[in-house]
């Protein structure tokens, strides 16, 4: 059998665990909150309603603090420990560990001081929790937040928006479907304008989860009673209303004890005319036990979803520590290895882009297919060989002699200066080839998970694999001019061999006797000839170009790439003493911080699974 105390125990435990890492169901946590998947009992009413001595007297003992005005500014978590009957009562603050406080004046005291650290001495609220321990046999196991009262005006020192921020923190507690609320409403005021109510019925129209408290019974007018709310008449809900009679303020400036109003309380329900039918379900014992009762059932129906969570959240926890990476070893030799690894999965992924399976490589063929012939069809030819121009170029080869048989001299440097027009599309192929790999070498880096982690080493491998890029565009330009250097170098006699002679051109293929070629010789046709046969050539060697210079760009800078990117980079690596080392594995501070997180909350959500587990088995 679980026991009560087992299971609110567990409760308890697990929320001390969740304040320490700061998880106390604020919105701005950016990880799923455990804490709000838990149960616990909120204590929501207007000020002055009696919140602090329902609170009180449910505990049995004076610790909150009083005043005039706010007084509770803070969340006050407070868990309720029984303990063996004869054992001494000792409160215990989760801010002060191992510090106990048996003297409740000193509770109240440093409540009051642990508001002001984060409040200062203001009038202000925060929705940081106080978390409050008290562990004692006249107590039930139960945890109750203490919240600041609803207020409909502010008063001096406060902003105006403390009436909507005090709304806004209460409801942000008993919004939670986990949140039982207990709401406190006076009943020497009308109920329709109770805060308390107002509030618990927008979050929980149904009433489910709302337990409603009247306090100040004996304050009403002689002759009225509060059967209406107390018998449920006047608002419904769910659980039975339970009345109170809290110590009135001439008790506590008489310091009336905590057990003697008890006593009281209990003679009042008892001799009531009123409520003496309903004695037995009425005042602050009964609500203690109500309550205790009722979160043990909330629990125990929510084992299975809390582990559900749980669970959910170890799962999601532990592929984000995946994916954030092991911590880094601190010797050298492991790091260097962590380097390699690093710089291989970049490689891997840079080598996928190239040769299919990541996007990308496709756009070095692009520039082969399209790129490359549309700049070689664009090549200025046209004017180069115009009639003038040809005209021009051969008269001034010949000189003062005019040629004789064929102008040799005229044909070279017509090919010559058509032919320097290649190395335009040569470079830009290399240029753009070059821009692809670049892109691909970013792309990759941003691909490679693991190097998520490490910014310095990301930007040591792009530097490296971006010099090494340098060198291959070099070596690609140089090979890719050559190829165009070793066309004007030498050219291919068997072309012009195979050239029809003037004569023959003058010829017309009927044979009829035509103008003889020496009066054709300096004429237009000559030219236009000459012109076409220099513009056939290059076309020749256009074609030739169109495929020799891909292979170029491949051999000195795609080939090379896959094969030697990283090559300096590895020697260079293996120079590095082990401060260096570490200093490339410097990993961005975020992310060390939320891997440091995330190992803390694994750690908790798995001693959270563990309790549960071990209570689970004995039940
Ligand atoms: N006679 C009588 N007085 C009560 C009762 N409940 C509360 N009081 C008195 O009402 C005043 C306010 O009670 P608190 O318990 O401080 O009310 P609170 O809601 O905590 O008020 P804030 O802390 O100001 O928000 C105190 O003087 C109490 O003594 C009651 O049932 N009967």
């Amino acid at each position: 059998m679980t026991t009560m105390e087992s299971l609110i125990g567990l409760v308890n435990r697990i929320q001390r665990a969740c304040t320490v890492l700061g998880d106390y169901g604020g919105g701005d946590n950016d990880f799923s909150s455990l804490w709000e998947t838990l149960p616990s009992v909120a204590v929501v009413g207007g000020q002055s309603s009696g919140k602090s001595s329902v609170l009180e007297s449910i505990v049995g003992r004076d610790f909150l603090p009083r005043g005039s005005g706010i007084v509770t500014r803070r969340p006050l978590v407070l868990q309720l420990h029984k303990t063996e009957e004869g054992s001494q009562e000792y409160a215990e603050f989760l801010h002060l560990p191992r510090r106990r406080f048996t003297d409740f004046g000193a509770v109240r005291h440093e409540i009051q001081e642990e508001t002001e650290r984060i409040t200062g001495k203001t009038k202000q609220i925060s929705p940081v929790p106080i978390h409050l321990s008290i562990y004692s046999p006249n107590v039930v196991n139960l945890t109750l937040i203490d919240l600041p009262g609803l207020t409909k005006v502010a008063v001096e020192g406060q902003s105006e928006s403390v009436v909507q921020d005090i709304e806004a923190m209460v409801r942000s507690y008993v919004e939670k479907p986990n949140c039982i609320i207990l709401a406190i409403s006076p009943a020497n005021q009308d109920i329709a304008t109770s805060d308390a109510i107002k509030l618990s019925r927008e979050v929980d129209p149904s009433g489910d989860r709302t337990f409603g408290v009247l306090t100040k019974l004996d304050l009403m007018d002689k002759g009225t009673n509060a059967l209406d709310v107390l018998e449920g008449r006047s608002y419904r809900l769910v659980h039975p209303w339970v009345g109170i009679v809290n110590r009135s303020q001439a008790d506590i400036n008489k310091n009336v004890e905590m057990t003697v109003a008890r006593r009281k309380e209990r003679e009042y329900f008892a001799s009531s005319p009123d409520y003496g039918h309903l004695a037995s379900k009425m005042g602050s014992e009964y609500l203690a036990k109500l309550l205790s009762q009722h979160l043990e059932s909330v629990i125990r129906a929510r084992i299975p979803s809390i582990t559900y969570s749980i669970n959910k959240s170890i799962d999601e926890l532990e592929s984000e520590m995946d994916h954030l990476g092991r911590p880094i070893a601190l010797d050298a030799g492991a790091q260097l290895y962590t380097v390699l690894e690093v710089c291989r999965a970049f490689e891997r992924i840079f080598k996928e882009h190239l040769d299919g399976g990541r996007p990308g490589g496709d756009r070095i063929y692009g520039v082969f297919d399209n790129q490359l012939p549309a700049a070689l069809r664009k090549l200025p030819f046209d004017r180069h060989l115009s009639i003038q121009n040809v005209k021009r170029v051969v008269t001034e080869a010949d000189g003062y002699q005019p040629h004789l048989i064929a102008p040799e001299q005229g044909y070279r440097r017509l090919i010559d200066g058509a032919l320097s027009y290649f190395r335009g599309p040569a470079e830009a192929s290399v240029d753009a080839v070059h821009f692809v790999l670049k892109e691909l070498v970013r792309k990759s880096i941003a691909e490679t998970q693991e190097l998520k982690r490490f910014p310095r080493l990301q930007a040591d491998i792009a530097a490296a694999a971006n010099e090494a890029l340098e060198r291959f565009r070099d070596e690609g330009k140089k090979t890719a001019v050559r190829l165009v250097d070793m066309e004007s170098s030498y050219l291919t006699v068997e072309f012009f061999r195979k050239l029809p002679q003037e004569a023959d051109v003058a010829r017309n293929p009927g044979g009829n006797p035509q103008p003889t070629a020496s009066t054709d010789r300096y004429g237009e046709g000559h030219f236009r000839r000459i012109g076409s046969n220099v513009s056939s050539y290059i076309g020749m060697v256009s074609d030739t170009l169109k495929n020799t210079i891909p292979k170029a760009v491949v051999y000195c800078q795609v080939r090379e790439a896959k094969q030697s990117l990283l090559t300096r980079f590895y020697t260079q690596l293996g120079k590095k003493e082990a401060k260096q080392l570490s200093q490339m594995l410097d990993e961005d501070p975020a992310l060390m911080g939320r891997r440091e997180q995330c190992a803390k909350r694994l750690e908790l959500y798995k001693a959270a699974r563990d309790e549960i587990d071990s209570v689970s088995w004995t039940r």
